[in-house]
């Protein structure tokens, strides 16, 4: 990496958490723990969550995990062989993506937000590169409430990269990641607090 990589990217000063085929930037905490703590209450009272359902090998599964989409537009997102529709942003929700914005440079006209009720549930290895996404397009997300483990493992080479994203931090992956690299939050036996992430995507 040369000096002006460091410093010609929106994600000025962070170091690319990535080896190779992609780009990772952990901010760490963007909000201070009483602002988190407000948005964590929000989420949790304020949007409509739902269980997720997923076709894995053919077969519907219904998570533990709940998640609740919004977006600009009523438009319709399919992953895991499912279409859902997103609804309007809560006032709130569209301040928290603002501040999201002016840390990353990045512009975004929708979220998804997934909430973990303990460190029993999490999300397995996948990526993010749907149809209805963007080429290459950078994924913010929030996250707020209990410290979870996030990892990443390179398709090819196997080889693994593991942050733990705080309350009120913000990591961004773009460029090729979601072509080369899978991520997943690991469930823990551990004692978790309540998680909630918002991400913030780039749909077509
Ligand atoms: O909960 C997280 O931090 C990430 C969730 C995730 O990978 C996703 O929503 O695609
Ligand atoms: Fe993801």
């Amino acid at each position: 990496m040369t000096f002006t990589d460091l410093f010609e990217n929106d994600d000025m000063k962070l170091i690319n958490l990535l080896p190779q085929d992609g780009a990772v930037y952990y901010h760490g905490k963007i909000l201070d723990t009483t602002t988190a703590d407000i948005y964590l209450a929000k989420c949790r009272g304020e949007l409509s969550w739902e269980h997720d359902r997923a076709f894995i090998y053919g077969k519907e599964i219904v998570t533990k995990r709940k998640v609740a989409w919004y977006a600009d537009e009523p438009v319709s997102y399919t992953y895991s062989g499912y279409t859902k529709m997103a609804s309007a942003w809560p006032g709130f929700l569209q301040e928290i993506k603002q501040v999201v914005e002016s840390n990353c440079g990045e512009v975004f006209n929708s979220c998804l937000c997934n909430f973990y009720s303990s460190g029993t549930e999490g999300m397995s290895w996948h990526s993010d590169a749907e149809k209805d996404l963007i080429a290459n397009g950078a994924i913010a997300a929030l996250s707020l409430g209990g410290e979870r483990k996030f990892s990443f493992k390179h398709k090819k080479t196997g080889k693994s990269v593991s942050l733990n994203l705080e309350h009120g931090s913000l990591l961004i992956m773009k460029g090729t990641t979601q072509q080369n690299w899978l991520h997943s939050l690991p469930k823990t036996k551990k004692d978790r607090e309540p998680r909630v992430s918002l991400t913030f995507r780039q749909m077509r």
